[in-house]
């Protein structure tokens, strides 16, 4: 047998800008791919069809560069597009029809805000990794509770990658990584970066070879 285990993710998960054009969307993207460990495809403000010209678009560059996609909210949507997987928050599908959806090697992410019980319920249902948030303020998104560094230290116990969100730069990321998160999302760092792809690779290199 040559069996070896698969690494844990560790790095940039990239998370798309609410853009309405879709060759534009794929123009900011291309640059910044190359550091991104995840994408995912995120737009709060397009219609079903949109999403689903932009998420079948980001599927293809993504399939071209060897990086997961990962589709915000519809586990159908990621079913649809052949994606790697869904992220799921508090608003959104149960994570264990999720995974039924889209089978057991899929990437089912759940949100747990600041809230360690919630992490827990989320393991039981078969979550493939917890994101806390918000760490910092963020302009991406109307937040209400901020997460701290402890709750990625006490998540180590769940077994499942970390994933930290919200107002994370090159700058403030260093703590996050030292409280073990696994990955750091993203999206007005790189996307609203004067160079976006010096952005991500500087919040990519937070990440030290271990
Ligand atoms: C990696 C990651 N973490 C958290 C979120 C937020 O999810 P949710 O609370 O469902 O909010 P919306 O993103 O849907 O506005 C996320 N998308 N990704
Ligand atoms: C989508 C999202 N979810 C959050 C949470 O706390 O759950 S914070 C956030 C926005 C992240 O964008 P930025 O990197 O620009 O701050
Ligand atoms: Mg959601």
């Amino acid at each position: 047998m040559n069996e070896r285990p698969v690494p844990a993710p560790r790095g940039l998960y990239l998370i798309t800008p609410d853009e309405p054009d879709t060759a534009r969307l794929l123009q900011r993207v291309r640059p910044v791919l190359g550091s991104a460990t995840w994408l995912q495809y995120r737009n709060k403000t397009a219609d079903a069809a949109l999403r689903r010209v932009q998420a079948a678009a980001l599927r293809e560059l993504c399939a071209d560069a060897g990086v997961p996609l990962i589709v915000n909210d519809d586990a159908g949507l990621a079913a649809a597009v052949g994606a790697a997987g869904v992220h799921l928050g508090e608003d959104d599908s149960d994570p264990a029809a999720a995974r039924a959806l889209l089978g057991a090697e899929a990437i089912v992410g759940v949100s747990c805000y600041d809230d360690a019980a919630r992490a827990g319920r989320a393991a039981a249902a078969g979550a493939s990794y917890v994101a806390f948030g918000a760490f910092f303020p963020t302009r991406s998104k109307s937040v209400t509770r901020r997460a701290t560094p402890a709750l990625l230290r006490d998540a180590a116990a769940l077994g499942l990658p970390r994933v930290a969100i919200g107002g994370i730069t090159p700058d403030n990321a260093g703590a996050l990584v030292a409280a073990g998160a696994d990955l750091l999302a993203v999206i007005g760092a790189v996307f609203d970066a004067s160079d976006p792809a010096a952005a991500a690779r500087a919040l990519q290199r937070c990440f030290a070879p271990r």
